[in-house]
C-alpha cells in the first residue's frame, strides 16, 4: 500500500486546564483519545461527528495547530516538525479553507495582493507579472470577476471571501487541503456550488481534502472515505458507500437515522 500523505498515529490531544477568577483551575480535557487515521494523496476524506465530538481540534491537529498530547501527525511520512523540505514547504502543502475567511484575509491588502504574495513567497510565479496573470486564471476559475482585484476583502460578500480563500490556496497547488465546516448555513444551491469546485479542483491539482462537517447528506455526496468521530474516539471508518450502506456502529447509524428525507440538492455531486 503506498505511504499515506497524511497519518495521525495514537494522536491524544488534551487542552491544557485554565485557571479562573472566581474559583478553582478546570482540570485538563482529553479531547482526542489515540486516534489513528490515512489520508491518501488526492483523496477525499469526511470526518464527521456531533458537535464537541473533537472534529476541529483534529483538523487543527492535522495542520499543526494544537499539538499532540501523545502520539504523532505525520505529512509524507515524516512528522511535522521534522519535514525534510522545511517548514516552509510544509506551510505551502498544508492549507485551510474557511466559510468566511475574514480573520485570515489581511484587511488592509487588496485580493490582487492577498492573492499574488503567497505564490512569490513560495517562489512559485517568479515575478509581479506571472503572479497576476496566475490569480487571474484562478479567479475565472472560481468564478469570480476581475474587477475583485482592486477590492479589500471587506468589500466583498461573504461567499466571494469564501472563493478567495479557495483561490489562494489552491494558487500554492497545496497536497493536502482542510476544510472545516465550510458550507454550514449556507443555502443548498451554494453549497452544492462549493462542493462541486472543490471536488473539481481537487481532481484538477490532484489534492487530497479533510473535509469536516456534521452534516452526512454533504460528506456521503462528496467523500471516497470517512472516519466517524464520538467523544475523541473514531468509532467507525470506511468508504462512504460502506458506511452509509451498513453502518456498523450504533452511534453511526443513529447519525445516518437522523438525516433529514428526503435529502435534496447535493446527490447529483456524488457523480
Ligand atoms: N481551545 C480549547 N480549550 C479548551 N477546550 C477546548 C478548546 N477547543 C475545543 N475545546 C473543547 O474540546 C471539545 C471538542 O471541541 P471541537 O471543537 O474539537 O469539537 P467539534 O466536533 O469540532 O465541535 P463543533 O461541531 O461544535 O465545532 C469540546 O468539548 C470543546 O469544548
Amino acid at each position: 500500500m503506498a505511504e499515506p500523505l497524511v497519518e495521525t498515529r495514537g494522536l491524544t490531544v488534551d487542552y491544557a486546564a485554565r485557571r479562573s477568577l472566581w474559583g478553582p483551575a478546570n482540570a485538563s480535557t482529553r479531547v482526542l483519545r489515540g486516534v489513528d487515521i490515512r489520508i491518501d494523496a488526492g483523496e477525499i476524506v469526511g470526518i464527521v461527528g456531533e458537535s464537541g465530538s473533537g472534529k476541529s481540534t483534529l483538523g487543527r491537529a492535522l495542520l499543526g495547530l494544537v499539538p499532540a498530547t501523545e502520539g504523532q501527525v505525520l505529512f509524507a511520512g515524516h512528522p511535522l516538525d521534522a519535514q525534510p523540505d522545511g517548514a516552509l514547504a510544509l506551510r505551502r502543502h498544508m492549507q485551510m479553507i474557511f466559510q468566511d475567511p475574514m480573520s485570515s484575509l489581511n484587511p488592509r491588502h487588496t485580493i490582487r495582493t492577498i492573492l499574488t504574495r503567497p505564490i512569490l513567497l513560495h517562489g512559485i510565479a517568479l515575478d509581479q507579472a506571472a503572479a497576476a496573470a496566475s490569480a487571474a486564471a484562478v479567479l475565472e476559475r472560481v468564478g469570480l470577476p476581475l474587477t475583485v482585484l482592486a477590492r479589500y476583502p471587506h468589500e466583498l460578500s461573504g461567499g466571494q471571501r469564501q472563493r478567495i480563500g479557495i483561490a489562494r490556496a489552491v494558487m500554492l497547488r497545496p497536497r493536502f487541503v482542510l476544510a472545516d465546516e465550510i458550507v454550514s448555513g449556507q443555502d443548498v444551491s451554494t453549497q452544492a456550488r462549493v462542493l462541486v469546485l472543490l471536488k473539481e479542483l481537487c481532481a484538477e491539482i490532484g489534492m487530497a481534502l479533510a473535509f469536516i462537517s456534521h452534516d452526512l447528506s454533504v460528506i456521503r455526496a462528496l467523500c471516497h472515505r470517512v472516519y466517524v468521530l464520538n467523544g475523541g474516539v473514531v468509532v467507525e471508518e470506511g468508504s462512504c458507500e460502506s458506511v452509509f450502506a451498513a453502518p456498523q456502529h450504533a452511534y453511526t447509524r443513529a447519525l445516518i437515522d437522523a438525516i433529514p428525507l428526503p435529502v435534496v440538492g447535493t446527490s447529483w455531486l456524488a457523480a
